[in-house]
């Protein structure tokens, strides 16, 4: 079976290799300059976009954030149903990264999403009606999400679910497509083996790769949020699996081996759920390295044979080729700079792990790649007809460093217990500056430091050799939040767009812009393109969002023009993309209350702490991020700021409840920390207001929220 889309594209990644390569040529680099818009359709909403789209026989089917759904037909955008999931949104407190969504499953008379809660439902294709649906979620008492689309595999439908920064235990689980039945469930990760037999017999094995001082109650991570793809030609389901929870191993699995299944590639009998091999491609991560990024499948020569694999760029830097049949790998290159590993061996199958630069239970580590990984979920595109693999590849590096001692951590239930504390590499110079001499020393004496003072980040588009994992092109992009999703066609052009809201068509031997357009939209998502009655069509997804998403950056359209969730969808001799206007410019702080009487230095401070830990993963406080800055709120939410924070009145608006977590005294504490920061912060602003300056600061330092 040739890889690439012809006039449908069937799922996500748009064919049964998932290549997000179309075979579609009627757009080509001698008439692409005359593309332009053929229809847009308003979401209504302004959260994150991460879809790629479904076409199948003239109707778009897509999901956007939550994972609600929407069919159109793709010639005109006309709406034919939406949907959105009825569910509890006091599942924002444990999505570690908005509320994103990567598209729906289509599969006979049904199409299925993945809804944040975990919720699998199964949708009449015609109308848009619930047939059914099913509870993903194992264990309510955990922190788990979900934000993967569907993978369907024959009459199955697979999901995963999102949690490692929280204190979640991965699997995935085969439902019945025909009623939603479950068919079988995978565990990733082992449990606490004095609670009984495992649920599966693969765990047995992995079980000796964890140390007995494990720390199973915390959850272990190892979730399969992302790539989930099915192989036709062996009939399984190749699953990758996420990071350890929490991050550092001292404190997971002190003393412990690879702790298999994290980091992993396990593929899995459809029919029956066993695996038929895994592939461990981060062993013993301690630094969020998933494997849970997009896979390719297709077959490549090597060694002159044709040999069926897979395409895959994981966060952990390497790009590797690994076998359909036995989960050998062909080829582990390195991207990008890499530390938490020197290289691969090819004998011994795995990499060469250099714990002594990476190993931050001991002290601060400059490790790269950081925590965003040098890849994620931003899809790549593989054109068979060149062997090149077009991604968007992230060079960049963190500090790690505990936070506190790695004995008797506590678990906290539903929150996060990632455990590591993290700067990134573009921040850390001007942050290193701030740190305490010692500490400050300790980091700039590792040998990665000069890495960070040459290049603290390399934000690029390319074009790579999968076997050798060299750089055929490459395209700088805006800065290390701009992160693109990829298309690509066999008649020579690759589309993606970029957080400023452009959208590009390049020569893919060259990377020579040959059409681009501005949108006024922040894109992330990638296109993907279809044809009816003859006429080719380019759809791409608008919308900030994702990991990190509190932090929005200066040069995207989302900063100037806010964040407009749109579906574009471009032709030949189409029209202009209509603007959205410049947003106002920031004001200064509204007055804040007085300081509450019994405020005093250590409340302020204890609340200073206990707002880092709990709030900011929503609340950034930063200039024109999606959810409001606390530190400019106005009479009336002071006032109710009990009620809205352990009362929960505004859980239907989307901020959760936090009765069980923060006492009366810990809120009065956040909420004096806040009081007390709002009026130095509106005498600043008043000042620059009077100057005739801006205000848009940013805190120096962008707090991970991986
Ligand atoms: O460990 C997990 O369970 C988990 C889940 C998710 C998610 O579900 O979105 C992300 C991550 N990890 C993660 O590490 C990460 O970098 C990330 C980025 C994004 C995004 O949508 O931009 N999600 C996630
Ligand atoms: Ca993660």
């Amino acid at each position: 079976m040739p890889l690439g889309a012809g006039e449908n594209w069937d799922n996500p990644g748009g064919d049964w290799g998932e290549s997000h390569f179309s075979r579609l040529e009627t757009i080509n680099p001698g008439n692409v300059s005359r593309m332009g818009l053929a229809w847009e359709y308003d979401l209504g909403t302004s959260r994150v976009q991460e879809a790629t789209p479904v076409v199948i026989d003239g109707v778009m089917y897509t999901s956007g954030n939550l994972g609600r759904v929407y069919a159109l037909n793709a010639a005109t955008g006309e709406e034919l149903w939406t949907f959105t999931p009825e569910l509890d949104m006091q599942v924002n407190r444990f999505a570690c990264c908005d509320q994103a969504n990567r598209g729906v499953a289509v599969s006979g008379d049904k199409v299925m999403v993945a809804a944040l809660d975990g919720r699998l439902w199964a949708l009449d294709r015609a109308t848009g009606e619930p047939v059914w649906s099913v509870d993903t979620v194992v264990d309510h008492t955990r922190g788990y999400t979900s934000t993967g689309a569907p993978e369907v595999a024959g009459d199955l439908v697979v999901i995963g679910n999102g949690g490692s920064e929280y204190d979640a235990r991965g699997y995935v689980t085969a439902y019945n497509i025909a009623d939603g039945s479950q068919a079988w469930r995978f565990f990733t990760i082992p449990h606490d083996p004095a609670e009984g037999p495992q649920e599966n017999p693969e765990l047995v094995p992995a079980l000796e790769t964890w140390s007995e001082e494990t720390r199973w109650d915390i959850g272990g991570g190892g979730t399969a949020w992302d790539a989930i793809v099915y192989d036709p030609k062996f009939d399984q389901v190749i699953v990758g699996t996420g990071n350890g929870g929490p991050y550092p191993q001292a404190v997971r699995s002190p003393g412990g081996g690879d702790n298999l299944y994290l980091n992993s590639l396990v593929a899995l009998d459809r029919e029956t759920g066993r695996m038929n091999w895994h592939f461990q491609e981060t062993p013993q991560d301690n630094w969020d390295l998933t494997a849970t990024q997009p896979m390719i499948l297709t077959s490549l020569d090597i060694d002159g044979e044709q040999r069926p694999v897979i395409l895959h760029t994981p966060k952990n830097g390497f790009f590797f080729v690994v076998d359909r049949e036995n989960g050998y790998a062909h080829a582990a290159n390195p991207i990008v700079r890499t530390n938490w590993a020197d290289g691969f061996d090819m004998e011994a199958q795995r990499p060469n792990i250099t714990m002594e630069d990476a190993d931050y239970s001991n002290g601060p580590k400059i490790v790269f790649p950081g925590s965003p990984g040098a890849r994620n979920w931003y899809p790549a595109a593989y054109d068979p007809t060149r062997d090149t693999y077009f991604a968007h590849v992230l060079d960049m590096g963190n500090l790690l460093f505990l936070p506190g001692p790695v004995d008797n951590v506590e678990r906290k239930e539903k929150a996060l217990n990632a455990g590591a504390a993290i700067i990134f590499t573009p921040d850390l110079e001007a942050a290193a500056a701030t740190l305490p001499p010692p500490l400050r020393a300790a980091v700039q004496a590792q040998a990665a430091w000069e890495w960070v003072k040459q290049k603290p980040f390399e934000s690029q588009l390319r074009a790579i050799d999968p076997m050798t994992g060299e750089t055929k092109w490459a395209v700088e992009q805006l800065g290390w939040q701009d992160r693109n999703g990829v298309l690509a066609t066999q008649s020579g052009l690759v589309f993606h767009g970029n957080v400023a809201g452009t959208v590009f068509a390049r020569d893919a031997d060259t990377g020579e812009a040959l059409w681009s357009i501005e949108t006024g939209s922040t894109i992330m998502a990638a296109p993907m393109t279809y044809m009816v009655d003859g006429v080719q069509y380019v759809a791409v997804q608008t919308g900030w969002g994702g990991g990190g998403w509190g932090f929005v950056p200066r040069y995207s359209a989302a900063y100037s023009k806010g964040n407009a969730n749109r579906i574009l969808v471009f032709r030949l001799d189409g029209g202009q993309v209509a603007i959205p206007e410049d947003l106002p410019p920031l004001q200064p702080a509204p007055e804040p209350p007085e300081q509450f009487a019994d405020a005093t230095p250590e409340m302020i401070a204890r609340g200073a702490a206990m707002f880092t830990e709990n709030c900011t993963m929503c609340h950034s406080n930063q200039p024109r991020a999606g959810l409001p800055d606390l530190r400019r709120m106005n009479r009336g939410i002071h006032g109710g700021f009990q009620q809205i924070v352990r009362g929960g009145l505004f859980v239907s608006r989307g901020m959760p409840q936090f009765e069980d977590l923060l006492s009366e005294e810990d809120v009065h504490a956040i909420h004096a920390w806040l009081i007390s920061v709002q009026g130095p912060l509106r005498e600043r602003e008043l000042e620059l207001q009077e100057k005739g300056l801006p205000l848009d600061t940013q805190s120096l330092t962008i707090l991970s929220n991986y």
